[in-house]
């Protein structure tokens, strides 16, 4: 079926690659409890129709088990492999990252990815193992293994203690990002150092975090530009030059994000949602590793 929507916008990260602002996470929803090689078709399938509708872009990790399900969906969409934007994480096999990342694209069935993270900073007991992390990740993207590497949770002193001996500039850090987890400190940090920002849980405010200060107002934009609330907070996301990962079993849902591709907030309405959700905080990930006291 041709992809009816306009085609997911890229934004250039500071290696040259152009990533797509709206990806399809396996994580959330999906990530396994059970056997890894125990394939679970549903999500097969709906990745196929993500693929179908126009998503390029697919997260993975490691961790979710779900990296056999994304190698049979790829194989399966009969998309080329050049097309698609893919993305996965070490934490499991952290202590031996060169052997987590072959056994990766053993499970995915490519000879690379254009991702790879390192997906959380909390393996770490102090800024040698984070280094030594970040050493090995450019080893990997040199072996030609990822096209690009970035971190996921870093707050700023994982993200300095990184630099002092990085080589490669991190191209991205995956965070939590909604208008009620804004990470202002952090954003700023990465400005500055070329860093770009993809966000994870950007539906939050409307999926676990409600009531809250920016209710009204999402419901008065989404009238106006004639989409859901999510589609508004992914548009929030993606004004900023952030990119949002999201996800559904539900292809109607699937279908409805990519309208977030189709109009643009004029920077008064974002800067309203920025105003309106700082009056309140909300995690809703890693709520055991971030200090209770940790805003950034
Ligand atoms: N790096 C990390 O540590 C990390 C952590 C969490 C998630 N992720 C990645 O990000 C992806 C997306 O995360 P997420 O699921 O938190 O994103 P999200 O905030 O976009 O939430 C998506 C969920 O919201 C539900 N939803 C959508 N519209 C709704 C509505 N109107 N009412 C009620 N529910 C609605 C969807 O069905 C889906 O289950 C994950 O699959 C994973 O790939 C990464
Ligand atoms: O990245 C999503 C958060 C996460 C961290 N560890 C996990 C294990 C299973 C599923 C999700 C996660």
């Amino acid at each position: 079926m041709a992809n009816i929507h306009t085609p997911i916008p890229a934004l250039k990260l500071n290696d040259g690659t152009s990533i797509p602002v709206l990806s399809y996470g396996t994580g959330t929803a999906w990530y396994k409890t059970g056997e890894e090689s125990k394939i679970d078709r549903a999500l097969v399938e709906s990745i196929k129709t993500a693929i179908k509708l126009g998503y390029t872009h697919l997260d993975g990790a490691e961790v979710y088990k779900t990296e056999p399900e994304l190698g049979l969906a790829i194989k399966e969409s009969g998309v080329p492999r050049e097309k698609l934007y893919i993305t996965t994480k070490v934490i499991v096999n952290i202590a031996d990252i060169e052997g987590a990342i072959k056994n990766s694209l053993k499970k995915l069935q490519l000879d690379y990815v254009d991702l790879y993270l390192i997906h959380s900073p909390f393996f770490a007991k102090s800024d040698a193992e984070l280094q030594s992390a970040w050493a090995t990740l450019e080893k990997v993207q040199a072996a030609g293994l990822a096209k690009s590497i970035g971190v996921s949770n870093y707050l700023v002193p994982h993200l300095e203690a990184t630099l002092k001996t990085a080589k490669v500039v991190p191209a991205i850090n995956q965070i939590e990002f909604h208008p009620y987890l804004q990470h202002t400190e952090l954003l700023n940090f990465h400005k500055q150092h070329g860093i770009a920002t993809s966000a994870y849980g950007p539906l939050t405010p409307i999926t676990k975090a409600k009531p809250g200060p920016i209710d009204g107002y999402l419901a008065a934009l989404a009238k106006k530009y004639a989409v859901s609330e999510g589609e508004v907070l992914l548009r929030w996301a993606i004004d900023q030059d952030i990119v949002a990962i999201t996800t559904s079993s539900k292809e109607q849902r699937l279908s409805d994000y990519l309208r977030a591709a189709t109009f643009k907030l004029t920077p008064v309405e974002i800067k309203e949602i920025k105003e309106k959700g700082e009056e309140k905080h909300f995690r809703g990930f890693w709520n055991d590793k971030f200090e209770e006291s940790d805003r950034s």
